[in-house]
């Protein structure tokens, strides 16, 4: 079975977290999920990120508000592909952490997703499963047509 780790900064972040979450276990993928932090556990970001691949993690789904350093910094200690979900903030309205996370150097790239995109994340993950797991690809090409023929079907009063 496929297995995506979804992290995030702070348990602040799980009710946008929680949607890619679900997404992937409705696509039957298994999901590490937990709070892990640049800022506030570093050790244990650095541990988390490097033993990723040994638990059979695949693809990491990386959640962070304001000043949001975590999927950057798991990118750079990883060579698995990491998505980076810019979480809403108070102040800024996710805008700081949208930067903080697409603009990544040179050779660390983190695939970022929309503003409180979990959702997108989530699909994208799937996809990139899906060049391994044909039975993923066919759930993927399931949900697009699906959703084709819910905006075909759309009736307007
Ligand atoms: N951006 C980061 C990181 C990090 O990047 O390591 N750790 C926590 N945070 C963010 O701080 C915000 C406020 O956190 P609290 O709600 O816990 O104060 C959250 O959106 C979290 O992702």
């Amino acid at each position: 079975m496929p297995k995506v780790a979804v992290i995030m900064g702070s348990k602040s972040d799980w009710e946008y977290m929680k949607e890619a979450v679900d997404l992937l276990k409705q696509f039957g993928v298994e999901v590490e999920a937990r709070v892990v932090s640049a800022h506030r556990t570093p050790e244990f970001m650095v541990e988390f990120a490097k033993t990723a691949p040994q638990r059979g993690i695949e693809i990491i789904i990386a959640g962070a508000g304001g000043a949001a350093h975590l999927p950057g910094m798991t990118a750079s200690l990883t060579h698995l592909p990491v998505i980076g979900v810019p979480i809403p903030s108070k102040n800024l309205n996710g805008l700081d952490s949208l930067l903080s996370i697409v603009q990544m150097p040179y050779g660390v790239p983190v695939a970022t997703v929309a503003i409180g995109g979990a959702k997108n994340a989530a699909l994208l993950a799937l996809r990139i499963l899906g060049i391994k797991y044909p039975d993923i690809a066919e759930k993927v090409k399931k949900f697009m047509e699906d959703m084709k023929n819910e905006v075909l079907n759309t009736k307007l009063d």
